[in-house]
Protein backbone atom coordinates (compact mmCIF):
# COMPACT_ATOMS: atom_id res chain seq x y z
CA UNK A 1 0.00 0.00 0.00
CA UNK A 2 1.24 3.67 -0.36
CA UNK A 3 1.41 6.57 1.25
CA UNK A 4 -1.08 8.05 -1.60
CA UNK A 5 -3.74 5.07 -1.10
CA UNK A 6 -4.05 5.42 2.79
CA UNK A 7 -4.45 9.42 2.32
CA UNK A 8 -7.18 9.69 4.75
CA UNK A 9 -5.70 10.88 8.06
CA UNK A 10 -6.89 11.24 11.52
CA UNK A 11 -7.63 15.03 11.69
CA UNK A 12 -5.32 15.92 15.31
CA UNK A 13 -2.54 14.71 12.85
CA UNK A 14 -3.00 17.57 10.50
CA UNK A 15 -1.86 20.23 13.34
CA UNK A 16 1.78 20.63 13.21
CA UNK A 17 3.78 21.21 16.33
CA UNK A 18 0.92 20.78 18.86
CA UNK A 19 1.57 17.71 21.37
CA UNK A 20 -0.65 15.30 21.05
CA UNK A 21 -2.91 14.49 23.84
CA UNK A 22 -2.51 11.97 25.98
CA UNK A 23 -5.64 10.30 25.57
CA UNK A 24 -7.04 11.38 21.72
CA UNK A 25 -9.96 13.42 21.25
CA UNK A 26 -12.92 12.11 19.93
CA UNK A 27 -13.76 13.86 16.54
CA UNK A 28 -15.59 13.09 13.98
CA UNK A 29 -13.18 11.20 11.51
CA UNK A 30 -13.38 11.69 7.51
CA UNK A 31 -15.71 8.89 6.38
CA UNK A 32 -14.63 5.63 3.99
CA UNK A 33 -13.85 6.68 0.59
CA UNK A 34 -17.96 6.45 -0.59
CA UNK A 35 -19.12 5.11 -3.65
CA UNK A 36 -22.37 5.58 -5.70
CA UNK A 37 -24.81 2.95 -4.39
CA UNK A 38 -25.22 0.54 -7.16
CA UNK A 39 -21.88 0.03 -7.22
CA UNK A 40 -20.89 0.13 -3.21
CA UNK A 41 -23.56 -2.65 -2.99
CA UNK A 42 -21.45 -5.12 -4.99
CA UNK A 43 -18.79 -4.28 -2.79
CA UNK A 44 -20.05 -7.44 -1.02
CA UNK A 45 -18.95 -11.18 -0.28
CA UNK A 46 -15.40 -11.60 2.14
CA UNK A 47 -13.54 -8.87 3.07
CA UNK A 48 -9.93 -9.62 1.60
CA UNK A 49 -6.87 -11.20 4.55
CA UNK A 50 -10.18 -12.09 6.73
CA UNK A 51 -10.02 -15.37 8.57
CA UNK A 52 -13.25 -17.09 8.52
CA UNK A 53 -14.67 -20.84 7.38
CA UNK A 54 -17.19 -21.18 4.65
CA UNK A 55 -20.56 -22.43 5.20
CA UNK A 56 -22.95 -24.12 2.68
CA UNK A 57 -25.98 -22.26 2.16
CA UNK A 58 -29.05 -22.69 4.17
CA UNK A 59 -31.88 -24.83 2.99
CA UNK A 60 -34.12 -22.13 1.77
CA UNK A 61 -37.50 -23.82 2.53
CA UNK A 62 -36.34 -24.50 6.33
CA UNK A 63 -35.14 -20.35 5.76
CA UNK A 64 -38.91 -19.68 4.73
CA UNK A 65 -40.56 -21.46 7.38
CA UNK A 66 -38.27 -19.43 10.16
CA UNK A 67 -39.17 -16.34 8.66
CA UNK A 68 -42.91 -17.43 8.76
CA UNK A 69 -43.05 -18.38 12.12
CA UNK A 70 -41.22 -15.23 13.09
CA UNK A 71 -42.84 -13.12 11.20
CA UNK A 72 -45.96 -14.07 12.46
CA UNK A 73 -45.06 -14.11 16.23
CA UNK A 74 -43.72 -10.23 15.53
CA UNK A 75 -46.94 -9.58 14.20
CA UNK A 76 -49.16 -11.19 17.26
CA UNK A 77 -46.66 -9.01 20.00
CA UNK A 78 -47.47 -5.72 17.68
CA UNK A 79 -43.64 -5.62 17.91
CA UNK A 80 -43.02 -3.22 15.01
CA UNK A 81 -45.30 -0.40 13.02
CA UNK A 82 -45.69 -1.57 9.06
CA UNK A 83 -43.60 1.28 8.13
CA UNK A 84 -40.71 -1.34 9.44
CA UNK A 85 -41.71 -4.12 7.67
CA UNK A 86 -38.93 -3.78 4.82
CA UNK A 87 -36.33 -3.55 7.73
CA UNK A 88 -37.47 -7.04 9.02
CA UNK A 89 -37.66 -8.43 6.02
CA UNK A 90 -33.79 -6.88 4.92
CA UNK A 91 -32.78 -8.17 8.04
CA UNK A 92 -33.32 -11.67 7.34
CA UNK A 93 -34.06 -13.41 10.59
CA UNK A 94 -34.49 -16.88 9.47
CA UNK A 95 -31.59 -17.04 7.20
CA UNK A 96 -29.52 -15.74 9.75
CA UNK A 97 -29.80 -18.27 12.22
CA UNK A 98 -30.40 -21.13 10.13
CA UNK A 99 -26.83 -20.60 8.93
CA UNK A 100 -25.86 -19.51 12.60
CA UNK A 101 -27.40 -23.09 13.94
CA UNK A 102 -26.81 -25.87 11.59
CA UNK A 103 -27.07 -28.26 13.85
CA UNK A 104 -30.35 -26.83 15.48
CA UNK A 105 -32.06 -29.57 17.01
CA UNK A 106 -35.76 -29.08 15.56
CA UNK A 107 -37.72 -25.97 14.01
CA UNK A 108 -39.30 -24.59 17.56
CA UNK A 109 -35.61 -23.86 18.98
CA UNK A 110 -34.29 -22.38 15.91
CA UNK A 111 -37.84 -20.10 15.79
CA UNK A 112 -36.72 -19.31 19.61
CA UNK A 113 -33.09 -18.25 18.44
CA UNK A 114 -34.51 -16.14 16.06
CA UNK A 115 -37.27 -14.53 18.43
CA UNK A 116 -34.29 -13.96 20.78
CA UNK A 117 -32.31 -12.65 17.90
CA UNK A 118 -35.08 -9.91 17.09
CA UNK A 119 -35.83 -8.67 20.71
CA UNK A 120 -31.82 -8.55 21.19
CA UNK A 121 -32.10 -6.23 17.76
CA UNK A 122 -35.58 -4.37 18.58
CA UNK A 123 -33.78 -3.53 21.88
CA UNK A 124 -30.52 -1.70 20.56
CA UNK A 125 -32.73 -0.03 17.72
CA UNK A 126 -35.40 1.54 20.30
CA UNK A 127 -33.44 1.90 23.20
CA UNK A 128 -29.66 2.64 22.17
CA UNK A 129 -29.11 3.96 18.75
CA UNK A 130 -30.27 7.38 18.47
CA UNK A 131 -29.22 7.20 14.77
CA UNK A 132 -32.07 4.77 14.31
CA UNK A 133 -34.81 7.54 15.28
CA UNK A 134 -36.64 4.90 16.58
CA UNK A 135 -36.58 6.53 20.29
CA UNK A 136 -33.34 5.76 21.29
CA UNK A 137 -31.33 7.39 23.35
CA UNK A 138 -27.70 7.16 24.68
CA UNK A 139 -28.60 9.75 27.57
CA UNK A 140 -30.91 8.33 30.47
CA UNK A 141 -30.81 4.79 29.03
CA UNK A 142 -29.89 2.79 32.27
CA UNK A 143 -33.90 3.30 32.89
CA UNK A 144 -34.90 1.94 29.82
CA UNK A 145 -32.20 -1.12 29.99
CA UNK A 146 -33.35 -2.48 33.51
CA UNK A 147 -36.64 -2.44 32.52
CA UNK A 148 -35.19 -4.59 29.42
CA UNK A 149 -33.53 -6.78 31.85
CA UNK A 150 -36.68 -6.96 34.00
CA UNK A 151 -38.33 -8.42 31.01
CA UNK A 152 -36.07 -11.72 30.95
CA UNK A 153 -35.26 -11.69 34.72
CA UNK A 154 -38.53 -12.35 37.42
CA UNK A 155 -39.59 -9.77 39.39
CA UNK A 156 -39.48 -10.92 43.22
CA UNK A 157 -41.51 -7.88 44.79
CA UNK A 158 -44.92 -8.02 46.74
CA UNK A 159 -47.70 -9.73 45.29
CA UNK A 160 -49.97 -6.61 44.98
CA UNK A 161 -47.21 -5.13 42.77
CA UNK A 162 -46.47 -8.22 40.88
CA UNK A 163 -49.30 -7.45 38.15
CA UNK A 164 -48.73 -3.74 37.81
CA UNK A 165 -44.90 -5.42 36.42
CA UNK A 166 -46.07 -7.86 34.32
CA UNK A 167 -48.47 -5.00 32.89
CA UNK A 168 -45.50 -3.03 32.43
CA UNK A 169 -43.54 -5.92 30.87
CA UNK A 170 -45.95 -5.37 27.86
CA UNK A 171 -45.21 -1.87 27.68
CA UNK A 172 -43.41 -1.81 24.04
CA UNK A 173 -42.18 -4.00 21.59
CA UNK A 174 -38.56 -4.75 23.12
CA UNK A 175 -40.11 -5.08 26.72
CA UNK A 176 -42.43 -7.85 24.99
CA UNK A 177 -40.38 -9.27 22.28
CA UNK A 178 -37.99 -9.94 25.33
CA UNK A 179 -40.38 -11.30 27.67
CA UNK A 180 -42.11 -13.80 25.49
CA UNK A 181 -38.89 -14.92 23.50
CA UNK A 182 -37.21 -15.79 26.82
CA UNK A 183 -40.71 -17.86 27.92
CA UNK A 184 -39.87 -19.81 24.66
CA UNK A 185 -36.33 -20.58 25.09
CA UNK A 186 -36.72 -21.44 28.42
CA UNK A 187 -39.51 -24.01 27.33
CA UNK A 188 -37.00 -26.14 26.14
CA UNK A 189 -33.51 -24.66 28.12
CA UNK A 190 -32.49 -26.36 31.07
CA UNK A 191 -33.25 -23.68 34.25
CA UNK A 192 -29.08 -23.37 34.41
CA UNK A 193 -29.38 -22.83 30.29
CA UNK A 194 -32.01 -20.14 30.88
CA UNK A 195 -29.61 -18.64 33.79
CA UNK A 196 -26.87 -18.20 31.77
CA UNK A 197 -28.71 -16.35 28.97
CA UNK A 198 -29.97 -14.03 31.58
CA UNK A 199 -26.47 -13.53 32.62
CA UNK A 200 -25.18 -12.83 29.25
CA UNK A 201 -27.82 -10.30 28.78
CA UNK A 202 -27.08 -8.49 31.78
CA UNK A 203 -23.80 -8.48 30.41
CA UNK A 204 -24.74 -6.61 26.86
CA UNK A 205 -27.08 -3.95 28.98
CA UNK A 206 -23.57 -3.25 30.42
CA UNK A 207 -21.56 -2.70 27.01
CA UNK A 208 -24.65 -0.87 26.06
CA UNK A 209 -24.54 1.90 28.81
CA UNK A 210 -20.64 2.09 28.02
CA UNK A 211 -21.21 2.69 24.62
CA UNK A 212 -23.61 4.98 25.23
CA UNK A 213 -21.65 6.87 28.15
CA UNK A 214 -18.18 7.11 25.41
CA UNK A 215 -20.97 8.50 23.06
CA UNK A 216 -22.62 10.84 25.38
CA UNK A 217 -19.13 12.57 26.31
CA UNK A 218 -17.34 12.29 23.07
CA UNK A 219 -14.81 10.17 24.67
CA UNK A 220 -12.71 8.13 22.43
CA UNK A 221 -11.74 5.23 24.22
CA UNK A 222 -7.69 3.09 23.92
CA UNK A 223 -8.27 0.36 21.77
CA UNK A 224 -7.80 -2.35 24.52
CA UNK A 225 -10.48 -0.23 26.52
CA UNK A 226 -12.42 -0.50 23.06
CA UNK A 227 -12.37 -4.41 23.46
CA UNK A 228 -13.38 -4.52 26.89
CA UNK A 229 -16.10 -2.51 25.91
CA UNK A 230 -17.11 -4.62 22.81
CA UNK A 231 -16.67 -7.79 24.82
CA UNK A 232 -20.12 -7.00 26.46
CA UNK A 233 -21.70 -5.01 23.36
CA UNK A 234 -21.27 -8.15 21.68
CA UNK A 235 -23.24 -11.48 20.52
CA UNK A 236 -22.20 -13.75 23.24
CA UNK A 237 -25.95 -14.39 24.45
CA UNK A 238 -26.14 -15.72 20.81
CA UNK A 239 -23.51 -18.05 20.75
CA UNK A 240 -23.88 -18.96 24.23
CA UNK A 241 -27.27 -20.77 23.76
CA UNK A 242 -25.88 -23.08 20.86
CA UNK A 243 -26.15 -26.34 22.75
CA UNK A 244 -29.73 -25.49 24.15
CA UNK A 245 -30.86 -24.79 20.34
CA UNK A 246 -29.09 -28.24 19.66
CA UNK A 247 -30.71 -30.07 22.02
CA UNK A 248 -28.14 -30.72 24.49
CA UNK A 249 -26.61 -29.09 27.49
CA UNK A 250 -23.20 -28.31 28.15
CA UNK A 251 -23.47 -29.04 32.08
CA UNK A 252 -22.55 -26.00 34.19
CA UNK A 253 -19.30 -27.31 35.84
CA UNK A 254 -18.20 -27.55 32.52
CA UNK A 255 -19.22 -24.73 31.14
CA UNK A 256 -17.85 -22.43 33.93
CA UNK A 257 -14.51 -23.86 33.82
CA UNK A 258 -11.80 -21.10 32.76
CA UNK A 259 -11.23 -22.32 29.32
CA UNK A 260 -14.76 -22.83 28.31
CA UNK A 261 -15.23 -19.20 28.90
CA UNK A 262 -11.94 -18.24 27.24
CA UNK A 263 -13.02 -20.07 24.22
CA UNK A 264 -16.87 -18.66 24.45
CA UNK A 265 -15.46 -14.87 24.87
CA UNK A 266 -13.06 -15.58 21.90
CA UNK A 267 -15.59 -17.05 19.45
CA UNK A 268 -17.96 -14.07 20.81
CA UNK A 269 -14.93 -11.33 20.59
CA UNK A 270 -13.95 -12.51 16.94
CA UNK A 271 -17.68 -12.34 15.63
CA UNK A 272 -18.69 -9.23 16.86
CA UNK A 273 -15.40 -7.86 15.74
CA UNK A 274 -16.43 -9.37 12.39
CA UNK A 275 -19.68 -6.93 12.49
CA UNK A 276 -16.97 -4.19 12.85
CA UNK A 277 -15.81 -4.60 9.78
CA UNK A 278 -18.56 -5.37 7.80
CA UNK A 279 -20.99 -2.53 9.45
CA UNK A 280 -18.12 0.37 9.58
CA UNK A 281 -19.25 1.90 5.94
CA UNK A 282 -22.73 2.58 7.53
CA UNK A 283 -22.24 3.34 10.68
CA UNK A 284 -19.76 6.14 9.50
CA UNK A 285 -22.48 7.03 6.83
CA UNK A 286 -25.41 7.00 9.39
CA UNK A 287 -22.51 8.79 12.36
CA UNK A 288 -19.06 10.08 12.00
CA UNK A 289 -18.35 9.80 15.07
CA UNK A 290 -19.69 6.25 15.36
CA UNK A 291 -17.35 4.08 17.73
CA UNK A 292 -15.85 0.62 15.74
CA UNK A 293 -12.62 -1.09 15.72
CA UNK A 294 -11.21 0.88 12.69
CA UNK A 295 -12.14 4.08 13.87
CA UNK A 296 -10.83 3.65 17.35
CA UNK A 297 -7.59 2.39 15.85
CA UNK A 298 -7.03 5.20 13.30
CA UNK A 299 -8.02 7.50 16.11
CA UNK A 300 -5.06 5.67 18.37
CA UNK A 301 -2.49 5.13 16.30
CA UNK A 302 -2.81 8.44 14.29
CA UNK A 303 -3.06 6.65 10.75
CA UNK A 304 -5.77 6.88 7.70
CA UNK A 305 -8.46 4.84 8.09
CA UNK A 306 -7.61 1.91 5.57
CA UNK A 307 -4.73 1.52 7.60
CA UNK A 308 -6.57 1.45 10.37
CA UNK A 309 -9.12 -1.02 9.14
CA UNK A 310 -6.53 -3.85 7.57
CA UNK A 311 -4.89 -3.27 11.13
CA UNK A 312 -8.39 -4.06 12.75
CA UNK A 313 -8.47 -7.16 10.15
CA UNK A 314 -4.91 -8.40 11.67
CA UNK A 315 -6.96 -7.74 15.30
CA UNK A 316 -10.01 -10.11 14.70
CA UNK A 317 -7.54 -12.84 13.17
CA UNK A 318 -5.40 -12.99 15.81
CA UNK A 319 -8.47 -13.79 17.85
CA UNK A 320 -10.10 -15.82 15.49
CA UNK A 321 -6.67 -17.99 15.46
CA UNK A 322 -6.83 -18.07 19.62
CA UNK A 323 -10.32 -19.31 19.47
CA UNK A 324 -9.55 -22.22 16.86
CA UNK A 325 -6.20 -23.09 18.41
CA UNK A 326 -7.47 -23.07 21.80
CA UNK A 327 -11.30 -24.52 21.19
CA UNK A 328 -9.21 -27.33 19.00
CA UNK A 329 -6.98 -28.10 22.14
CA UNK A 330 -9.57 -27.96 24.59
CA UNK A 331 -12.05 -30.45 22.12
CA UNK A 332 -9.68 -33.07 22.08
CA UNK A 333 -10.08 -33.27 26.13
CA UNK A 334 -13.88 -33.77 25.66
CA UNK A 335 -16.53 -34.79 23.68
CA UNK A 336 -18.85 -32.83 25.14
CA UNK A 337 -16.78 -29.80 25.16
CA UNK A 338 -15.87 -30.54 21.41
CA UNK A 339 -19.53 -30.32 20.49
CA UNK A 340 -19.96 -27.06 22.26
CA UNK A 341 -16.76 -25.95 20.44
CA UNK A 342 -17.85 -26.58 17.18
CA UNK A 343 -21.48 -25.25 17.78
CA UNK A 344 -19.25 -21.69 18.53
CA UNK A 345 -17.20 -22.11 15.43
CA UNK A 346 -20.43 -22.85 12.91
CA UNK A 347 -22.18 -19.72 14.80
CA UNK A 348 -18.92 -17.68 14.01
CA UNK A 349 -18.89 -19.28 10.44
CA UNK A 350 -22.76 -18.55 10.00
CA UNK A 351 -22.49 -14.97 11.10
CA UNK A 352 -19.69 -13.92 8.75
CA UNK A 353 -21.65 -15.38 6.09
CA UNK A 354 -24.87 -13.57 7.06
CA UNK A 355 -22.17 -9.94 7.04
CA UNK A 356 -21.00 -10.68 3.77
CA UNK A 357 -23.91 -11.31 1.90
CA UNK A 358 -26.37 -9.04 3.26
CA UNK A 359 -26.50 -6.44 1.19
CA UNK A 360 -29.54 -5.09 2.73
CA UNK A 361 -27.89 -3.88 5.70
CA UNK A 362 -24.01 -3.99 4.73
CA UNK A 363 -21.57 -2.98 1.89
CA UNK A 364 -17.73 -2.59 1.97
CA UNK A 365 -15.49 0.39 1.89
CA UNK A 366 -14.33 1.18 -1.61
CA UNK A 367 -10.25 -0.37 0.32
CA UNK A 368 -9.65 -3.33 -2.69
C1 LIG B 1 -27.86 -10.00 18.49
C2 LIG B 1 -27.21 -9.30 19.61
C3 LIG B 1 -26.91 -10.02 20.86
C4 LIG B 1 -26.91 -8.07 19.45
C5 LIG B 1 -26.30 -7.25 20.49
C6 LIG B 1 -25.12 -6.49 20.13
C7 LIG B 1 -25.14 -5.99 18.73
C8 LIG B 1 -26.30 -5.20 18.26
C9 LIG B 1 -24.12 -6.30 17.94
C10 LIG B 1 -22.96 -7.10 18.43
C11 LIG B 1 -24.07 -5.77 16.56
O1 LIG B 1 -23.36 -4.62 16.58
P1 LIG B 1 -23.93 -3.22 16.06
O2 LIG B 1 -24.76 -2.58 17.11
O3 LIG B 1 -22.74 -2.48 15.60
O4 LIG B 1 -24.90 -3.66 14.87
P2 LIG B 1 -24.93 -3.17 13.35
O5 LIG B 1 -23.54 -2.90 12.95
O6 LIG B 1 -25.78 -1.96 13.29
O7 LIG B 1 -25.51 -4.31 12.55
MG1 LIG C 1 -21.72 -2.50 13.84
Amino acid sequence: MTAAEDRVEHPARTSPGTRPPARPARLPLPGPPSLPRSVAARRTGAIPGLTYRAVTPPDPEKVAEVDRRLEAWARGLDLFPTAWTGDFAGFQFGRAVVLQHPGAADLDRLTAAGELLLAENLVDDCYCEEEEDRGGSHRGLGGPLIMAQSAIDPYHGTAGSEEDWRQGMQADGPLRSYHWAMKDYAGFATPSQTTRFVHDIARLHLGYLAEAAWAETGHMPKVWEYLVMRQFNNFRPCLSIVDAVDGYELPEPLYSRPEVQRITALASNATTLVNDLYSFTKELETDPTHLNLPQVVAANERCGLKTAYLRSVEIHNQIMASFEEEAAALSATSPLVGRYARGLSDWVAGNHEWHATNTHRYHLPNYW
